[in-house]
């Protein structure tokens, strides 16, 4: 996708979505709003072919708007009618009649948890209830899928957090796919099950998220005090323990189910206040840390 005035917001992007929650990554001016209105034929690409529910972006964009619900990043709310009144309306325009636009208006507004505010102007909403009205709209007209730019823009991070728990249920309970485009990869990577990241326009990767987040051997262990101590006697009982002072925490090798009965019985014998005991896995942050510095370019399908 070449813009008229010779920028290229996107080039040799090639991949396959899946249903499910996808995670759309990347900086600011990575060229995911980009890629989001092509998906909704809302911008033609230079060159490159587009399928959206089967259907071709590049001629049917009105088809595929039909079918695939919208929340743009923007804010772009009246400010003097009221919400019920908003989602109704735009549940008009994608062609629902007057009857079931209402109900649908009235039932998104519940899902999103307005249903009390419903009859208040948008104007009066706070930041967080404005996301919700902009993420209502987008599910009037029984969508199958979900384009959503941005969509913790703005909240704070109490605010951020039911928002994705928010679109993780939807994705989940009401089983339509999304995807969420978001330059925050460590807050969109907890509700996804797979990920595009892109960089100036280019893949950079694009795998489910299981695979990027496969477990590695180590039981990470923390206490609230008593770390040294606790580290003496693992190493003690012969197993191979490592310090992480950053995080106030052990890694504990896992080399047999053992481990994991030696290190709760330490714990309780010495009678420490135990915060966190887990199977570590790989944080996508770091493999994209790598991937980043590498700067690779590839094509992959989910
Ligand atoms: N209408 C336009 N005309 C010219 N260039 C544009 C236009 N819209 C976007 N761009 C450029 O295309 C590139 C990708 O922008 P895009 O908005 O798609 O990125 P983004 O990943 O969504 O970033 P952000 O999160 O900041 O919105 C950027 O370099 C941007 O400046």
């Amino acid at each position: 996708m070449r813009y008229p005035g010779g920028v290229t917001a996107l080039d040799d992007l090639t991949l396959a979505v899946r249903p499910g929650i996808t995670g759309l990554v990347g900086a600011n001016g990575a060229g995911k709003s980009t890629l989001i209105k092509i998906l909704l034929g809302l911008l033609t690409p230079t060159s490159g072919t587009v399928r959206v529910l089967g259907l071709d972006a590049r001629g049917q964009g009105e088809l595929i708007r039909a079918r695939v619900g919208y929340m743009p990043e923007h804010d772009c709310l009246p400010a003097d009618v009221t919400a019920t009144e908003f989602v109704t309306h735009l549940g008009r325009m994608s062609g629902l009649p007057s009857t079931a636009a209402k109900e649908q208006a009235a039932e998104a507004l519940r899902h999103v948890g307005l249903h009390e505010e419903r009859y208040r102007q948008i104007g009066t909403f706070s930041t967080g209830m404005k996301q919700r009205v902009k993420l209502a709209q987008a599910l009037v007209g029984d969508p199958g899928l979900l384009l959503l730019d941005e969509p913790t823009n703005g909240l704070d991070p109490a605010g951020r957090d039911s928002m994705l728990s928010l679109i993780h249920r939807i994705g989940t309970e009401f089983g339509i796919a999304v995807m969420v485009a978001s330059h925050l990869l460590s807050e969109i990577e907890r509700i996804c099950d797979h990920l595009v990241a892109i960089e100036g326009g280019r893949l950079l990767r694009a795998a489910s998220l299981d695979s990027m987040t496969q477990a590695l051997p180590w039981l990470a262990v923390e206490v609230d005090e008593g770390l040294d101590l606790l580290e003496a006697r693992l190493t003690e009982c012969g197993l191979t323990v490592s310090q992480q002072p950053t995080r106030r925490q052990l890694l504990v090798r896992l080399d047999g189910d053992p481990v994991f009965d030696t290190v709760r019985d330490t714990i309780a014998d010495l009678e420490l206040p135990l915060t966190r005991l887990e199977h570590r896995r790989h944080h996508v942050e770091e493999l994209f840390a790598g991937a980043l510095s590498e700067s690779s370019a590839q094509e992959a399908l989910l």
